[in-house]
């Protein structure tokens, strides 16, 4: 059987990381066992939905590389079949008509909560065999209510929470179809799910108390269901429930904080799902481990810097050009034009980057007049120091401009001052950079242009 996986975001705003975990892993699953991922945009909440915001689902998850094979697919699109659906289901005795109106529910709920039950329909409108049905008020248009099987219980193997078992009694008859024939949540799932074909529904598990409904109604259409892993939920770093109303950032916002979409795939992945102690992977690795047996049971907090930890490593890991073609349309949005030094300078300064944002930050003192840092200024720049930084000048005026050749004419400055290579080194730095703290002196200033250096030493 091909595994054929899906994501099913409501478009109702933007989606943040826990939203896109939820894509994630049957994106992955999918990708790993050789299957299809498919993307299914569940836009019946008129109200709340929006193209707005199906565009930042489909930009957030192009983003991340999460591409679907089928699909988008737009529930608004699929009216027609569900109907058909619902009209079969009415031919074969699957559902019936209830007149029940809002506020006779209503105080059915009052009168169950009274006795201390729990609230439920009471099957008025079900047909049995033998059972005298009211007569249907005038000018009113029932809903649709699904004939959930009575006694027995519903059993699923999931494969986060192991095994759950729901008595059919604790299952209202589900409305399915509502007085102006719009069909409602659980029962569009199901008819995608069995159209779409889905082996494996891999989602958040605030959508537990569905699944035993939306299995009696797959079993209903004669159809076995598939297999279900409810993943736990992702809690921000305050330990709430991670949503849109409680201040999450758009899964965009990090590709704009300077994130590498590599790094934000690695951490989303180990939140909430494990290969031995394996903390920093690729994404080709992570396919290849990936698997349904391993995931998280309990909910996973969200933890910036981590995430910052993991970005750095994937920093670290990526190659100088690539990254260069991150951080050069960084630096034009400053009005700097990056010419062919950037890459080697990407490769210089990544080992000490965490984001994107923080290199083109160290790339931009390449590229305009950086004032130096007074405090460094005041402590390495002294009166001492001042000859040999004018000897070290000197040399630089004719030297050729390699690593090599910098690095010697800082020897020789050296030997004949007789100063420490920090005495020397840290000043420079602070002149030319405007701060000490930077990779080796001839590896900077081999990547400065001569004439900034020179006039930088000069002025010193
Ligand atoms: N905090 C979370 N942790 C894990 N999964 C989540 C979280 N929030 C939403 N999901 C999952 O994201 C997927 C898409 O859901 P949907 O688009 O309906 O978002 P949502 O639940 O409306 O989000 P929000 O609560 O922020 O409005 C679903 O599989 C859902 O279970």
């Amino acid at each position: 059987m091909k595994v054929r996986t899906r994501f099913a975001p409501s478009p109702t705003g933007f989606i943040h990381l826990g939203n896109i975990r939820s894509a994630l892993y049957p994106w992955a699953f999918a990708r790993s066992q050789g299957g299809t991922f498919i993307l299914r945009i569940e836009d019946t909440d008129l109200e709340r939905s929006s193209q707005a915001a199906v565009d930042v689902i489909l930009e957030g998850m192009r983003w991340l590389g999460l591409d679907p094979d089928e699909g988008p697919f737009f529930q608004m699109q699929r009216m027609d079949r569900y109907r058909e659906v619902i009209a079969q289901m009415r031919e074969q005795g699957l559902v019936y008509p209830c007149y029940m109106s809002v506020a006779e529910l209503d105080a059915l709920r009052e009168r169950q909560m009274a006795a201390k039950e729990k609230p439920r329909y009471d099957g008025t409108w079900r047909p049995e065999p033998g059972k005298t049905l009211p007569v249907p008020p005038e000018g009113v248009q029932p809903v649709l209510r699904f004939r959930n099987p009575v006694g027995g219980s519903v059993v699923w193997e999931d494969k986060v929470k192991g095994r759950i078992e729901i008595s059919n009694d604790e299952l209202d008859d589900l409305v399915i179809a509502r007085p102006d024939g719009t069909p409602t949540y659980n029962f569009c799932v199901v008819v995608d799910d069995i159209d779409m074909r889905i082996t494996h529904v891999i989602r958040g598990d605030d959508h537990v108390n569905n699944t035993p409904r939306q299995i009696n109604i797959f079993r209903a259409l004669g159809q076995e269901p598939p297999v279900y892993a409810h993943l736990p939920t992702v809690l921000n770093e305050q330990g709430e429930k991670m949503s849109k109303r409680n201040g999450a950032k758009a899964v965009t916002q990090y590709r704009d904080e300077g994130y590498l979409a590599d790094g934000v795939v690695n951490y989303l992945a180990r939140l909430g799902w494990s290969h031995g102690d394996d903390e920093i992977f690729s994404r080709e690795q992570f396919l290849a481990w990936f698997d349904l047996d391993h995931l998280g049971k309990s909910a996973a907090q969200f933890d910036e810097a981590k995430l910052r930890w993991v970005n750095a490593q994937h920093m670290k890991a990526t190659a100088d050009d690539a990254l260069a073609l991150l951080v050069r349309p960084l630096l034009e949005k400053r009005g700097i034009a990056p010419d062919e030094r950037l890459p080697a300078i990407c490769g210089l300064f990544k080992d000490r980057c965490d984001t994107t944002l923080v290199l083109a930050d160290w790339a931009q003192r390449f590229y305009v007049d950086v004032e130096p840092n007074a405090d460094e200024a005041a402590k390495h720049v002294t009166d001492g120091v001042r000859p040999a930084i004018g000897m070290l000048a000197k040399m630089l005026e004719g030297c050729p401009w390699t690593k090599e050749d910098i690095a010697e004419a800082v020897k020789e400055t050296l030997r004949a001052t007789g100063l420490k290579m920090p005495q020397l080194a840290m000043p420079v730095r602070v002149l030319v950079m405007g701060t000490a703290q930077t990779p080796s002196l001839d590896a900077v200033l081999a990547l400065s242009l001569r004439q900034k250096v020179l006039d930088r030493l000069r002025r010193a």
